[in-house]
């Protein structure tokens, strides 16, 4: 009954119109195309060979005429000052256009500036007239393991065209032009997110949201009241313990760094798709940095051994046109790695720093080994999907959330 269960997803596609709808842009790149879903005979790995560097277009493609490429020196307080400016008012909005996400610009220098980056792969867009910064898209460098093999690839990120020059097929462009990039530097394959389905997802998470400020979250219209809840029992309901529970639990210190790999290393082995860490990652990805990702290790009293490790990123998001409130402040659940205490433990204790640290929702997907913890800590399923991509490699089948060791920004 696989077969017919295959085909009835097959079916979905057809009768929702998702098979007939065009992508004249990504039908012509190296991704699973949604018509060749569940076509068995197609060889796993990568979908186009490399060609020979000096094969690769040399120079940049072509813009719109009032428009030039720049390179963003992240490294450059107005530079990096610009980028944030263009994401805080044109980045990624909820369906509801409530809420825009709005990245810190310690935040992007954190994300954009791993070991071995490229400046190169901080692409900007510029009125040739005034300057002005009106698109933006990233890579950065990653070792992505896909099953037993390595694979060096791109994380591709912060895909932005202001709002004024939507719909106008630059994103097409925005997107050849760092591929191009990437294969200037013998990449050819990358990995990214998005809350939009496009062909054809590696796997489709849930996010999930831990409410930590009832109130603030139903006043700005990210949760609604149950019809059988009031205000007090929603209060009483997500209460939490004033202090952590675990003994040993302390904030990470570079100390901690070659434990904390060995740990991440051991862990992430345990799914399909999961990025490789060496410690000078592990140093860059996770040693704490304030409103920028918090990290805590559980040091065991007795052998002073690293046991269990969690982490969580800030990423707020701006209130658009509410009276009393401007910023949502949400933690993301980046890796956690537990191995002597339970991870609904750790990942309460999570939940109680976040709540110290006033952050008003703990959001995470349904990745790696999250769903048990999700039911047991109150965490409500969110309306965003999640959709992970593979450029230039194809996998059989697309993976289930617990396959999936992979967590981007
Ligand atoms: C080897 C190395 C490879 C490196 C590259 C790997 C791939 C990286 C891919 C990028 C990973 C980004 C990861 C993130 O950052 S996900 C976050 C994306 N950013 C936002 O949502 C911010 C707000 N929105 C915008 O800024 C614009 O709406 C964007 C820029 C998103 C589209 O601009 P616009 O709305 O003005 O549209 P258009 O007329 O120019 O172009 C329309 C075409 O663009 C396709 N489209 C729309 N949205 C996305 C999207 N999120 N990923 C990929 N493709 C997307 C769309 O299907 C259509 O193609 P097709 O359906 O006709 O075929
Ligand atoms: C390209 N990098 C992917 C990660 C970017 N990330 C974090 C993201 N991508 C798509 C989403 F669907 C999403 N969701 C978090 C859930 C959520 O909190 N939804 C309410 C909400 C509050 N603020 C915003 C801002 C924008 C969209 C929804 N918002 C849904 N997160």
């Amino acid at each position: 009954n696989f077969k017919n269960t295959l085909g009835n997803i097959v079916q979905k596609f057809q009768d929702s119109n998702l098979l007939n709808q065009q992508h004249k842009f990504w039908e012509t790149q190296p991704v699973g195309q949604f018509k060749d879903v569940g076509n068995s005979s197609l060889p796993e790995g990568p979908i186009e060979q490399p060609t020979l560097l000096s094969e690769v277009k040399q120079e940049p493609y072509n813009l719109p005429n009032l428009y030039e490429w720049t390179v963003c020196d992240m490294d450059s307080d107005d530079v990096c000052n610009e980028v944030y400016v263009l994401l805080t008012n044109n980045y990624v909005e909820d369906d509801d256009n409530l809420f825009r996400f709005n990245y810190s610009k310690e935040f992007l220098r954190w994300g954009l500036r791993p070991p071995g980056y490229f400046r190169s792969w901080h692409i900007g867009v510029r009125v040739k007239a005034s300057k002005k910064l009106v698109a933006f898209i990233t890579g950065v460098p990653v070792k992505m393991r896909v099953r037993d093999e390595v694979v060096q690839m791109a994380e591709v990120n912060f895909l932005c065209v202001h709002k004024k020059l939507r719909s106008k097929r630059l994103a097409p462009v925005m997107i050849k032009e760092i591929t191009r990039r990437i294969h200037l530097e013998n990449i050819w394959q990358a990995a990214y997110t998005a809350g939009v389905l496009l062909p054809t997802p590696l796997a489709t998470c849930q996010y999930w949201h831990r409410t930590l400020n009832p109130k603030k979250l139903i006043d700005v219209g990210f949760s609604r009241l149950g019809d059988r809840m009031t205000m007090s029992r929603a209060i009483k309901l997500y209460k939490l313990p004033s202090s952590t529970v675990t003994p040993g639990l302390r904030k990470m210190e570079a100390r901690d760094v070659p434990a904390v790999t060995r740990l991440l290393r051991d862990y992430l082995s345990r799914f399909v798709v999961a990025p490789t860490f060496d410690d000078a990652e592990v140093e860059h990805w996770l040693l704490p940095q304030e409103n920028v990702i918090e990290s805590y290790v559980v040091e065991c009293l007795e052998t002073r051994e690293i046991t269990d490790f969690f982490s969580f990123y800030t990423l707020p998001s701006s209130i658009l046109n509410n009276p009393n409130y401007s910023t949502l402040k949400a933690a993301y659940t980046f890796y956690n790695v537990s191995t002597s205490t339970p991870l609904v433990q750790l990942t309460q204790d999570a939940l109680i720093i976040a709540k110290q640290k006033d952050f008003d929702v703990f959001n995470a997907l349904d990745i790696m080994e999250n769903e048990p913890f999700l039911k047991e800590l109150k965490f409500g399923r969110g309306d965003g999907q999640l959709y992970y991509y593979l450029y230039n490699y194809r996998l059989r089948d697309a993976l289930r959330p617990s396959e999936l060791g992979l967590v981007m920004l």
